[in-house]
Formats: C-alpha cells, structure tokens, sequence
C-alpha cells in the first residue's frame, strides 16, 4: 500500500507500506515460530484455528490446556460480588458506588473481553496448581481481569494479590482501571506501590507494583506473608528485578506451601499458603515452566480487536523522519483515531535510579519529532484535525505522562510520542493507529574486573516479542492499525527476545539487598546465572564501599546503606554525612541526584546563554555544590515569589523546575528514612564545603580519578582515562584529584557530575588502603 502526504516540502515524501504477508486481520507473531511446540495467537474473528488443535499441537510432556469456548459465567455485578467475596466485603462495601451507567458500561467492557469466556476454567486451574504460566494475546484481559477474577472467586483467600510490573506508569494506570472496574477509589481495594509513590491501605486486596518494588518488600518480609497470589506480569521482559523475584518466589512456595511445617509436624496452615502466575503475551512459556518444576501452562485463545501490521518496503535509516512522514499519511488519509510513535529509549530505572542513563531517555528523538510535527501540523489545510503532541517518557513527571490517558479535544487526533514506558500493559484511550520505529535503547554493562565498571546505553533494534507489544497498543478499544517503518525481511530477523537484564546490568544493589536478606547470588536458583566477573566487580565495588567485609558477609554499614531507596554509593554518601555534620547539604545533593530528570535544561542552541545565566550558582570545588546552591536559591525564591514568578526564575536560568520539585519529594522521604536508621537530617555544615566534599568522597571512591602529568585524569580504580563532560562547570579546571557521579561514553569516556576533592583524601580512606595494602 503507499500512502500519499501532503507535499509540504519536497523532501517530505511518502513511506510505502506493504501489508504483512497472509491475513491482514491476524498476526501470528510471537516468539516461539522456531520451535517445535508452538503456542497459536489466534485473532478473535479467527474461526478456522481450532483450539482444541492447537491444544494437541501443544500437549507435550508439560500438561497444557487452551482455555476456550466455556459457557460464559453468570456476571458479577457488585451484589454477587460482595457474596462471593466475603473477605473483601467491609471494603468492598465502604467504597461501593452507585450503579452508575459508566458502571455498567465497564461491567460490560469486562464480559466482553476474550479472558472471561474462560473464566471459569481459568480460575478453576490456577485453583488446582501452585504455579500456572499464562500465555495470552495483548488486550486479552490478563493483567486488568486474572486478579479480579481471584479476588471475586475467594482463591485469594484472605491475602493480597501482588501483581507486578515493570514499569511504574503501568503499574499506576492500571490500578486507576481495576478501581474503576471495581467501582472503588485507588488506594482502597485496588492500590498502588511505585518507588516514591504508593496509594494502598490495609484493606487493600489487590496492589499493582513495579517489581523493584516488591523485591524491597523481601528485605522486611521474606516470606512476602501477607501475599497469597503473587503475579508475575509482563514477565517476557526478564527483567533483573523479575528475575531475582522469581528465584526468590521458587524458595517461598517451597516453605510456605510445604504440608509439613519446618520441623516436620503435619501442619499445612500456619503458613498461608502461595500461588504464582507468570503471565505475557510473548512469553517463553516452556521455559518458566521448567523453572518453575514443570508448571501448568494456560493459554487464553483470542485477542478483542484485530491489528492490520504494515512494513515499510524498505528499511527506514532516518526513523525520526519516516516516523513523521508516516504520521501526516495517517493523519491526512486515515480515519480519526489517536496516533501512538514508538521512538528509542531506555528501560524505565524503576527502583533504583541509574544516572547514567539520564542523557540518553529518549528525549532527543522526541523534542526533534515534536518540532518537526509541529511546524508541519500549523501548515496543514483547515479542514484537516488539530493535532495534540503528547510525550510520553519514564524521566517526564508522572502528572505530564499521565495526560496521554485523557481524551483529545473535539476534532483533535492526540499524537503520543513515547518511549518503550507504552510497550506493555498499558491502554491509552483513543489509539488506533501505532507507529513503530523498531529500535529501542538496552543498557549494557561494561564490567571491569579492577572493582569499576560502568553502564553504556546504545542503540538497537527491538526484538519481536517488543514489535508484537508495541503493535497490540493499537487494538485495545477497536481494531488497529500498525505501521512499522522496518521491512517484513528485518521483523523476521529480529530476535525473539532480548536478552535477560540479569547477564548485562551493574548487580551492584541487587547483590546489596540480597545479602541484606542472607542471599548470595552466584547460590541463587536464578533462571540464567549472571556472569561471575560482574558479580566479582560488584562485590568489589560493595566492598569498597565499606558495605561487605573481605568475607564478602554484610557489615553493619552495608544494612544500614540498603534501607535507602537510592543507589549503594548514594546511600553510603548519606552515612558519612552524619559523622562530619552535613546530613542537611548531603539529602539536598543525593536527592537532585536520583530525581528522575536532569537540573540542568541544556538546549544545544542556547548553551552559552545558559552557563552564563547560571554562573552564579557556579561553586569552584564542582558541579555538587553548584547544585546545593542552586537548590538553596530555589528555596529562597519559593518563600518570596508566586508560583509564576518562580517559574519564570527556572526558565530565566535553565533550570528544570521539576528535577527541583522532584528533588523535594525525595528528600521528604529520605528524611523519613534517617530518622528510622537514626541519623539527624538537620544536621548541617553551614557553608563549609569540605564535609560535603567528604561525605561524597566516601560514596564516590570508586568513582574518582587523578590528574596526570600530561593534563589527563586516569581513574584510580581502573586504568581508563576519562576527560571531565563540557557540560561540567569543571570542565576547563586541572585539580589533583576528582570525584564523579557517572562515566558516560561515547566517543571516549566522559566524567560527568564532578567536583574537586583533596588527593589526602584517598590516602587517608580505610577501603583503599586496604586495597592498596
Ligand atoms: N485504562 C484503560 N482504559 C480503557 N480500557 C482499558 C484500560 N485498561 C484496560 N482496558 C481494556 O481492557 C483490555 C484488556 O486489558 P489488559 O491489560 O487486561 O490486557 P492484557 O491481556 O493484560 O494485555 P497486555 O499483555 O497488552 O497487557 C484492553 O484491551 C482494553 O480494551
């Protein structure tokens, strides 16, 4: 098919589009087409594939069931629901709303679904098995109706549900759904658990949470007691937290679900007992079930609406081009509908923040497309839709992501440009038509066997189970269409799956809140074992910290350093600031650190403007109390000024408000956590910057380097040679000795966040010596 736009400029020209070989309302991709067993993804309008064959097809040694075709059960108004679920009643009861028509109108949407035909026999197998793998096609109605439906039928018992994901913005939307759908409030039966946002009470039944998030939870309970279903959602994506969740559920269902207590006494109920589900579209299934001692395996037959895939006819070099291009052909000749542009970008940091991701979350390619449909949009003939650009990107505030979830304007066509945060689980009202890029950015690990290492984010192609997600985002509300600008011939070169994060991330926290719990990780029964020389480097990088002994066993330091919710050298920074007085200054510096987008707004045109605007924040010993001064004049201008007026102050000196109120709220609930460790948060050096300096030194050690007679820094826990990043206010300074936040590495390898810090320093730092000893 080719598409015509209209010829604004020359070079803006059509992308030609060939619809995907064989039926154009079915795609059959999932991951699985080289094996031998095959899971079908069957489209609901799709009546030739027989269920019952594919069930054949797939009955191999591991007991299968494809659930179709049962009677559909009687529904589940909120009478019978609070009957059937006696558990939940007095909460259920206290948030019941009216039988409004939006009430009913959900009610119906849930019948509807392709899950519910097999409700029944779906809740009756998770009721038989310890562990069920359930395979489902995206917009099924897994992730909104398995928990409800186990809710609704008692298998819950009187526990939670934990259903995790891996991205906070699903976990957040779909809460706001499931409540709706149980005519609730967020925070009472349906809630919420993200890092620094959570909305649950105890009477909580269901809680949607980023698995970062439930893997803290292990540190306080290890037995995860007060869940009796544990969902595992959008578990494909493998990622470190997933995993470490998943080798640690394999262990807890092994005590709490044994008949005998631990000392052999017959005495099945004092602990509750643990179901778990995997679930995913594109999921290896066999594999989880061998994992999981050959678990049962469920496959839920049908999608709701049908995606029309189209590939480019030839491979697109410049995706942020053909992305527009593609976007006014479906604007100009398609019917309305919301547009929804996959572009490059990271995973979201959900737990722990990764700074050194910062400069690559994908809002480059974003504001670029932004610009570029913006000026066309405004050029477009008048009886043609407005069009309302949305980005959509993990470190934009959660209040702008969520504006992608409310309805455009009267003859208005919402543009979404987001990141992979839109890959999974999430629906956003409107979308019909989804434009996909087919690259993505993975993170990669360098590890270096010296103790240092350092994260690299490049460019790459999706993988199929990613382009058959980002496609489902078109059929949620109605059929779809999905354009992807890469050619049929790369699709199926694509790799199934990428790779499990646990084989190319810094393990550094995970291996940290693992001992905290009494675990090693080169012991864990983890579904692919990370490689030994990043746990080696890890373990080097906690030791030095001062958070293991030379044991490798957990020190006092290293359990007190996990109960933040920041990165290892963050945490121990805010240890050493309570012995040189600095708590204050240390929580302010740590809190802009870990806020979710950068302080500095660097616009590429206007960078000399910028430096010289906020030359006054400028501290010579570097860029960490450039920012404590920046933070302190905020503060003075918020006493003084309106909301406006401190707006204009941010926009005056490129500064990024939201990193600052951002920032604020962290630092309100690192505060918190001083006072639970007993650390005074007012404590305060006033205007003195060596303990600051010092307090850093000790969470930095690893990251530091000295001067070389040649001019150069070398690093002092590697032998890399690392030049200080422009956007440094260190940039043009030669100091003995530096400490870092992040190397980033590009061309060469760049220091970024740096300050000046005495070469006495190291000398005097117990950790090294020792290393040096
Ligand atoms: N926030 C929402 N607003 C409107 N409809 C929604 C919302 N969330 C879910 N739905 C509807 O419920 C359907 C099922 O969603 P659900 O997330 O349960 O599917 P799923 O099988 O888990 O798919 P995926 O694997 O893509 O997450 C969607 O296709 C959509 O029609």
């Amino acid at each position: 098919m080719t598409m015509s736009v209209p010829q604004k400029r020359k070079h803006m020209l059509s992308v030609d589009f060939k619809q995907r070989s064989g039926s154009s309302k079915r795609h059959k991709e999932h991951g699985h087409s080289h094996q031998h067993k095959k899971p079908r993804y069957v489209d609901a309008p799709d009546e030739e594939q027989s269920p019952r064959k594919s069930a054949t097809e797939l009955n191999g040694t591991t007991p299968q069931k494809l659930v179709n075709g049962y009677k559909v059960p009687k529904p589940h108004g909120h009478n019978n629901l609070n009957r059937i679920n006696g558990v939940g009643e007095s909460s259920r009861s206290k948030n019941f709303r009216s039988n409004s028509s939006t009430d009913l109108q959900l009610q119906e949407q849930r019948k509807q679904l392709p899950i519910a035909k097999g409700r029944d026999a779906l809740v009756a197998e998770i009721g038989k098995h310890d562990v069920t793998v359930l395979l489902g096609e995206t917009g099924s109605g897994k992730t909104t109706q398995v928990p409800q439906y186990l809710l609704e039928n008692g298998v819950a018992g009187k526990g939670m549900i934990a259903v995790t994901q891996p991205r906070r913005v699903a976990a957040t939307s779909l809460a706001d759904r499931v409540s709706k759908e149980q005519g609730a409030s967020v925070g009472d039966i349906v809630g919420y658990s993200v890092r620094f946002d959570e909305k649950y009470t105890s009477g909580t039944r269901i809680k949607y949470m980023t698995d970062g998030m439930i893997v803290r939870e292990l540190m306080s309970d290890p037995l995860l007691s007060k869940y009796s279903v544990v969902i595992v959602d959008e578990a494909h994506e493998r990622t470190l937290r997933t995993d470490l969740l998943i080798a640690n559920l394999k262990t807890i269902q092994k005590k709490r679900n044994s008949t005998l207590d631990p000392k052999g006494k017959g005495n099945a109920d004092k602990m509750n007992p643990l179901k778990v589900i995997i679930m995913s579209a594109t999921l290896d299934a066999e594999k989880f079930s061998k994992f999981f001692h050959n678990a049962k395996i469920i496959y839920v037959k049908g999608r709701q609406h049908p995606v029309t895939i189209y590939h480019s006819s030839e491979s697109q070099v410049d995706y942020v081009d053909a992305a527009m291009r593609t976007f006014f052909q479906v604007h100009v000749d398609q019917p309305p509908g919301d547009v929804l542009i996959f572009l490059p970008g990271e995973y979201e940091p959900h737990f722990i923040r990764v700074p050194e991701l910062k400069n690559a979350l994908g809002q480059e390619d974003i504001e670029s497309l932004e610009k570029s449909i913006t000026f066309f949009a405004k050029r477009l003939p008048a009886d043609k839709m407005d069009v309302l650009i949305l980005p959509m990107y993990a470190s934009q505030s959660a209040h702008k992501n969520t504006k992608v979830f409310e309805s455009a304007p009267s003859n208005t066509r919402k543009c979404i440009l987001a990141t992979n945060v839109a890959e999974t689980s999430i629906t956003i009202p409107g979308v019909k038509y989804v434009i996909d890029t087919g690259k993505c950015k993975e993170k990669q690990y360098l590890a270096r066997d010296s103790g240092g290492g350092f994260d690299t984010l490049l460019t790459r192609d999706i993988t199929k189970s990613s382009a058959m997600q980002r496609a489902g985002r078109a059929g949620r509300e109605g059929k779809g269409v999905c354009f992807r600008l890469y050619t049929e011939q790369a699709f199926e070169s694509m790799k199934r799956t990428a790779e499990p994060e646990i084989l190319r991330c810094s393990l550094t926290s995970s291996i940290l809140q693992l001992k905290c719990i009494g675990q090693n990780m080169e012991e864990l029964d983890l579904m692919d074992k990370p490689d030994i020389d990043a746990i080696y480097s890890a373990l080097k990088t906690l030791w030095l910290l001062g958070a293991i002994d030379k044991e490798q066993k957990l020190t006092s330091t290293g359990r007190r350093m996990a109960s933040f919710p920041t990165e290892p050298h963050l945490s121990r920074s805010i240890l050493a600031s309570s012995e040189h007085n600095c708590t204050k200054e240390i929580l302010t510096i740590v809190s802009i650190l870990s806020s979710s987008s950068k302080l500095f707004l660097d616009i590429s045109d206007q960078r000399e403007a910028a430096s010289d605007s906020r030359r006054k924040f400028r501290h010579p010993s570097g860029d960490h109390m450039t920012i404590l001064n920046t933070f302190r004049s905020y503060e003075e201008v918020s006493k003084s000024e309106s909301k406006s007026q401190r707006k204009e102050w941010c926009k005056k000196h490129f500064i990024n408000e939201k990193c600052l109120i951002e920032g604020k709220k962290i630092r309100e609930q690192l505060i918190d956590v001083c006072k639970k460790v007993g650390l005074d948060p007012n404590s305060s050096c006033g205007e003195n910057e060596d303990p600051v300096i010092k307090s850093l030194g000790y969470g930095l050690v690893g990251n530091s380097a000295f001067l070389q007679p040649d001019g150069s820094y070398k690093q002092t826990m590697g032998h890399s040679i690392v030049k200080i990043h422009p956007g440094s206010c260190m940039v043009n300074e030669k100091v003995p000795a530096i400490i870092y936040d992040e190397l980033v590495y590009t061309n060469q390898i760049y220091a970024r966040g740096v300050s000046a810090i005495p070469r006495s320093f190291f000398l005097k730092h117990a950790a090294l010596s020792q290393r040096q000893a």
